[in-house]
């Protein structure tokens, strides 16, 4: 579903992306995990065809972002922080629009609009005004959009901030249930604990470099550590007191 390969990126003399390889399969949440400035958001914004690598290759539900970003625009959705609500607009009226610009007619909006109400709850945020949204409401709309389409691959980057507990919880559960066969979800954050609690695999980035990639419970395992967070702080320490090769490079 997601094939990495090689990827950089610059923002001018800055690597924000090193090289990095990464590859995700359906039927998974797999986590993005790393600090600030780590490059979590600049790969997510690379697969939704929002930036352009610098080199590199990557491969959305089989189409390359470079070669076909139409195709690669219908396979994901996204959610990275901008709400972008119409004010005036109820819940049912930005759903009904954005099914409309992917196709749907108005029989199957609305089918469509009563299956995410069961999965999110919209509730009544389907028929308030966006401008009398309270955070966790916004956030359920936004979610709801970005998945009006049914897209194979789903893109939440940092989806869980601001939110309180209540929200926060009905986001995880939502997460937790696209892991469903010919899905993947791929979920940004540097709470560490939450990814534990829903990814199944995970990769950790460390300034634009990939430290370690595989299930929790393996990262776990191999550093012998109890929570990612420290599993984190391990990997790091280790990868700097490793030798690099040009360092012992012979003049
Ligand atoms: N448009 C830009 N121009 C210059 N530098 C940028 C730009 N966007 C990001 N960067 C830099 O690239 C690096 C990676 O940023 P990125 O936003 O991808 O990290 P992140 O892991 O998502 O962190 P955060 O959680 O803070 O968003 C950072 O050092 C950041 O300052």
């Amino acid at each position: 579903m997601l094939d990495i390969e090689s990827l950089s990126k610059t923002y001018g003399a800055h690597a924000a992306l090193r090289e990095v390889t990464l590859r995700a399969g359906e039927g998974q949440v797999f986590g993005l995990l790393g600090p600030n400035g780590a490059g979590k958001t600049t790969l997510l914004r690379i697969v939704a065809t929002l930036l352009a690598p610098t080199a590199g290759t990557v491969r959305v539900a089989g189409h390359d972002v470079r070669r076909d970003p139409e195709a690669v625009r219908r396979s994901v959705g996204v959610v990275n922080g901008g709400m972008g609500l119409p004010a005036r607009l109820t819940g049912r009226e930005v759903l009904r629009s954005f099914a409309g610009l992917y196709g749907l007619n108005r029989r199957q909006a609305d089918a469509r609009i009563g299956e995410l109400d069961t999965a999110l709850g919209l509730g009544r945020t389907l028929d308030t005004r966006a401008g009398d949204y309270s955070t966790g409401m916004a956030q359920k709309v936004v979610i709801a959009r970005a998945v009006i389409h049914d897209p194979p691959v789903l893109i939440l980057d940092e989806a869980a901030s601001g939110l309180d507990i209540f929200a926060r919880r009905a986001l995880l559960d939502f997460v937790a249930a696209t892991r469903r066969p010919g899905r993947l979800t791929l979920y940004s954050t540097h709470v560490m604990s939450e990814a534990e609690e829903v990814c199944d695999r995970v990769a950790i980035l460390h300034q634009g470099e990939v430290v370690t990639v595989g299930p929790v419970g393996e990262i776990l395992g191999s550093t012998g550590e109890r929570t990612l967070e420290r599993a984190f702080f391990a990997l790091v320490r280790a990868q700097a007191q490793e030798p690099r090769a040009e360092v012992f490079r012979a003049p």
